[in-house]
């Protein structure tokens, strides 16, 4: 453990969210920049779920380098260019900010020690990255008192990690992938609060809480290099589903929401399969699951559920509350016992419920029996706020990092 320090320590702690895009974003025309080749949307979960919680603290007395401790290990931020960058900015922010105030403390010279704490898998495709970027940025600009906007923020998290940058906010968000060379209109921005459609749920599948075989950042490069259909996708195909989307969520159209998520999952899949090497994230349980929501949406004879997969094999299916029973409460009968999670403040329309919504005949049977023996745990979430500011911190006024 770090020695105490004598000098004052300046602490902000926040919390961030988990998001789960609908439109995906999928390849970078600058690597540097981590600017993305199309935009995306996407949906912020609650923090009554999943979350991150971190803690950036200041002193004259920590030793000369910036150090990150995430669940309780030491991090390499030295090589790693993604958090330097972030960093780097925040404290040129923070600079202009005493430059222009001598009253203010030196903190921009001090340097920072970050303590983080990722309450699910991280590097297993449930966006830790996104929640982890998203909440050191706003935890460093919190301790700098940045007067910057989410909006403004969102180009430094992007640096960090594209989807970070989608949040810094909580509902439905947009990352438009802008038009500057320099990056500078590359941002994120609210398509609508939660509030607007606050019954959205999701359904997280846990099929691999594994780590996974190609991280993000080098699927997209190699999709970016050897895929046909992708340029199709980034140029024609992304463009209309975004207006497309954003049209259903201002009208709160759960059919059409759903038909353009699956149908970009899909997509998105469909150019790492085009890649070469190809590139599989998706699995037989995976498959499964699409079948299972394709059969749940028959069945009742109207679009009730929407899968969507990200670089990994887990599915998220997003419903409406009032269809809790027709598709969590069938996913519950088929899982019973295998699978743990049914629990938390989301499962209450479910817990008394003891027969599927959709009878388990209209399932395909070798579905079923994928489902139950691929799936290890289940998350039921829905969409939630961005960025909270609290007082629980990760760091004792003294400096020291308080593990967990
Ligand atoms: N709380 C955190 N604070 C800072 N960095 C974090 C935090 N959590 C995760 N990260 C960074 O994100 C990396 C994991 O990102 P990666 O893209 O591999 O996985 P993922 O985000 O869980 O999956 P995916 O992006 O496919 O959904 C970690 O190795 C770490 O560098
Ligand atoms: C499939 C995705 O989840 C890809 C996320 O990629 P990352 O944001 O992890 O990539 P980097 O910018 O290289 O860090 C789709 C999405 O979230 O939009």
């Amino acid at each position: 453990m770090a020695s105490a320090a004598q000098s004052p320590v300046y602490r902000a702690t926040t919390t961030a969210p988990v998001n789960i895009a609908v439109i995906k974003y999928w390849g970078k025309r600058d690597t540097t920049l981590n600017l993305p080749t199309n935009s995306s949307l996407s949906v912020t979960l609650s923090q009554k779920s999943l979350r991150t919680l971190t803690t950036a603290s200041a002193s004259a007395d920590y030793p000369a380098e910036d150090t990150l401790t995430l669940n309780g290990k030491p991090q390499d931020i030295q090589s790693s260019k993604r958090t330097l960058a972030c960093l780097s900015s925040l404290r040129s922010l923070r600079k202009a900010l005493e430059d222009a105030d001598a009253s203010l403390p030196k903190l921009s010279a001090f340097p920072l020690r970050i303590v983080s704490e990722n309450n699910f898998p991280t590097a297993a495709g449930l966006a830790s990255s996104a929640a982890g970027f998203a909440a050191l940025v706003r935890a460093v600009a919190n301790l700098y008192q940045l007067p910057q906007s989410p909006r403004e923020l969102s180009r430094i998290a992007r640096q960090g990690s594209g989807s970070a940058c989608r949040s810094l906010m909580g509902g439905y968000v947009a990352w438009r992938t802008g038009e500057q060379v320099d990056g500078s209109d590359s941002l994120a921005e609210e398509v609508a609060p939660a509030s607007h459609w606050p019954e959205m749920r999701a359904l997280v599948l846990v099929v691999s809480a594994e780590k996974k075989d190609v991280p993000s950042t080098e699927g997209m490069q190699t999709t970016v290099a050897t895929s046909d259909l992708f340029a199709t996708r980034a140029q024609t195909v992304v463009p209309e589903r975004m207006d497309a989307i954003e049209a259903a969520i201002r009208d709160r159209d759960f059919p059409k929401f759903a038909e353009i998520t699956m149908r970009d999952s899909n997509t998105f899949h469909a150019t790492c399969l085009d890649s070469w090497p190809p590139i599989f994230y998706m699995n037989d349980v995976s498959r499964a699951a699409v079948r299972l929501v394709h059969d749940i949406n028959r069945a009742v004879g109207r679009t009730v559920a929407a899968y969507t997969f990200d670089a990994g094999p887990n599915a998220v299916i997003y419903y409406e509350e009032k269809d809790s029973e027709l598709v969590a409460g069938t996913v519950k009968a088929i899982l019973g016992s295998s699978a743990s999670g049914w629990e938390g403040p989301f499962y209450e329309p479910l817990a008394q419920l003891n027969t599927p919504g959709v009878a388990l005949d209209k399932i395909d049977t070798r579905v079923l029996d994928v489902l139950k023996s691929g799936v290890s745990r289940v998350i039921l979430t829905g969409v939630g706020e961005g960025p909270v500011t609290v007082e629980d911190h990760l760091v004792t006024e003294k400096g020291e990092a308080i593990i967990n």
